[in-house]
């Protein structure tokens, strides 16, 4: 296996640039504001939702933000807000106390697309700009690919908090689907039969300061290509998401969880819901820490447009795609924003 660098350990160096590999050509690097003219007002956050409030109303506000964002806030999600906490701590712990030595035990195998463990780089091709970033991802569901001794031993109980994570994170995820399918007049469960059992990953993705931040992107720009993404940050500003052209950072929200809408639910909703295209930058004082859920299909499950959806004036706008072909296509070409959502559109 080809030795792979860990953006930790040149954060550690005390380089003052960073190498070339990591740069980002021009047009990608972090600015305030993609749009020509921007808004003379942009939005400082997201939406915020919270989920106890009457159902009518949570409903329409979600319906709202994924029509209009594709990523909002929920509040009062009913995840102990002690697990969110636990979660980041146990991840903290294992980048920031755990020797290299014994972290690289953890080592994915970095040819092979979302494998499971330490790794540092997401896509396989080589001649991709790296993101200043390294992560560890977990397969937690189905329970079938759970398999905790692929996971830190310590902290003592790093294996027993991303399982419970997994599960609290699995109920909400089914709970804002419901949500979202009722806000667009469908059967409660429609979105969630259309992904049927979930897969899912929790990454930890650890961002070392960067000594030029504004050369380089924590993680590149792109849009989730699962179904929904449940994702948690610390203090540390560094999620952007892109809106009317604009890059709003996230204002990170002590006990509140970002929902990310992924590209599948953009498919199944015949684009009437859109998926959140965002990216992380990176900052040269601090260290950041997110993590991130994501519920995706199984890899043999056809993704359309849900056929209540589709009528003769509202035309399908998406080619059907088996989602193995989807995630291979992402994995090869790269996300490059959404092109591979837009490759599966039809003409109108
Ligand atoms: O670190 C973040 O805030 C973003 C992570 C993310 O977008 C991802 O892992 O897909
Ligand atoms: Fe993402």
């Amino acid at each position: 296996m080809e030795a792979i660098t860990r953006v930790q350990r040149l954060a550690e160096a005390g380089i003052r640039q960073v190498p070339p590999q990591y740069i980002q050509p021009l047009d990608q690097r972090p600015i305030k504001s993609k749009s020509e003219s921007p808004s003379p007002s942009p939005p400082n956050n997201i939406p915020l939702i919270d989920l106890s409030k009457q159902s009518e109303s949570i409903k329409c506000e979600i319906g709202q933000a994924c029509r209009e964002w594709g990523a909002f806030h929920v509040i009062n999600h009913g995840v102990p807000l002690e697990l969110l906490h636990q979660i980041r701590s146990v991840g903290r712990s294992f980048f920031e106390q755990c020797p290299m030595p014994e972290k690289l035990k953890y080592s994915c195998d970095s040819s092979s697309a979302a494998s499971e463990g330490y790794g540092s780089k997401m896509l396989a091709n080589d001649d991709s700009v790296l993101d200043w970033r390294d992560y560890f991802d977990h397969h937690t569901l189905p329970l079938s690919r759970r398999n905790p001794s692929n996971w830190p031993e310590s902290p003592p109980n790093y294996r027993r908090v991303v399982a419970e994570y997994s599960d609290k994170m699995e109920a909400l995820a089914v709970k804002i689907l419901k949500y979202m399918s009722e806000s667009l007049g469908l059967a409660p469960s429609c979105i969630k039969d259309a992904v049927g059992d979930f897969y899912q990953n929790i990454t930890i993705s650890y961002y070392p300061p960067c000594p030029q931040p504004e050369l380089t992107l924590g993680l590149q720009s792109h849009s989730d290509m699962g179904a929904i993404t449940l994702l948690i940050q610390d203090d540390v500003e560094g999620l952007q998401v892109l809106k009317d052209g604009d890059w709003i950072t996230v204002q990170p929200l002590a006990d509140a969880i970002v929902v990310l809408l992924a590209d599948q639910t953009q498919i199944i909703t015949n684009g009437e819901y859109i998926s959140s295209q965002h990216q992380a930058i990176t900052n040269a004082s601090k260290a950041r820490l997110s993590v991130a859920t994501f519920h995706d299909p199984a890899k043999t499950v056809k993704i359309s447009p849900a056929s209540e959806l589709v009528s003769k004036a509202s035309p399908p706008r998406y080619r059907g795609v088996v989602y193995k072909d989807y995630v291979s296509s992402w994995y090869t070409k790269g996300p490059d924003g959404k092109r591979n959502l837009d490759a599966l559109l039809l003409d109108s």
